[in-house]
């Protein structure tokens, strides 16, 4: 508990209030079916201390037991009967990856899963040609993103290593095949906008297959 005496309660708050109207954005979407879904960011910017949303609860319901405070181990730094999300271990190893990391979003769409199926025997998924791929800091002309796209352990700890193993600096997410994607950013801005960017690239994508009767 030691570690908790660098950050102070207002952090704690602030963090659960993002964290909280996050949830609400993406629950209103339709994002959380089911429990699914998880949540997390960096306390305070350099400190290994991050707020994730408690396992198995609703995420469209706001309750005083959604959220609780870990370190980069995975483990609770306050006393609760609160579980972290099951997958905290994939949460964790993003943040040991990509230094910069503030907050990390998971979520389980139709569209996601979809995309991940078509294109998980090739192991990623490209776009380009797309105005909104600049939402990935990628500015040049025909620029193109390549989203990988890991098989779907049951086994956490092995799930959370190929994700490490996979993920690539400059692509900001990844997808889970069958399940749903992973995405961050340095900042929950960005996070956000990663995944909003990444939702409307499968949206297009899966429409435009099935206007083409290509699915
Ligand atoms: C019915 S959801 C299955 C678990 C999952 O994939 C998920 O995203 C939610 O798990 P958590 O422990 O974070 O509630
Ligand atoms: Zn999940």
């Amino acid at each position: 508990m030691d570690t908790l005496k660098n950050v102070t309660l207002e952090d704690i708050q602030a963090s659960f209030s993002l964290l909280r109207e996050m949830k609400k954005t993406f629950a209103t979407r339709g994002w959380f079916p089911a429990t699914s879904g998880n949540l997390s960011i960096r306390v305070r910017p350099g400190l290994e201390i991050f707020a994730i949303t408690s396992s198995g609860k609703d995420k469209s319901m706001d309750t005083p037991e959604d959220f609780l405070i870990i370190d980069v181990q995975g483990k609770p730094l306050t006393t609760t009967a609160l579980k972290p999300s099951a997958e905290t271990l994939i949460h964790t190893a993003v943040y040991e990856s990509i230094p910069d990391c503030e907050a990390v979003f998971h979520v389980h769409t139709v569209p996601n899963n979809l995309i991940s199926e078509l294109y998980g025997d090739e192991g990623e998924v490209i776009f380009k040609g797309q105005e909104l791929i600049k939402a990935f800091d990628l500015w040049e002309q025909d620029a193109s993103i390549s989203i990988p796209i890991v098989e779907n352990f049951a086994d956490i700890p092995k799930l959370a290593a190929e994700i490490k193993k996979s993920l690539k600096f400059e692509v900001p997410g990844v997808l889970i095949r069958n399940h749903g994607i992973y995405v961050w950013g340095d900042s929950d801005f960005s996070a956000k906008r990663h995944l909003e960017a990444f939702e409307f690239l499968f949206n297009y994508h899966i429409r435009l297959l099935s206007i083409q009767r290509k699915v």
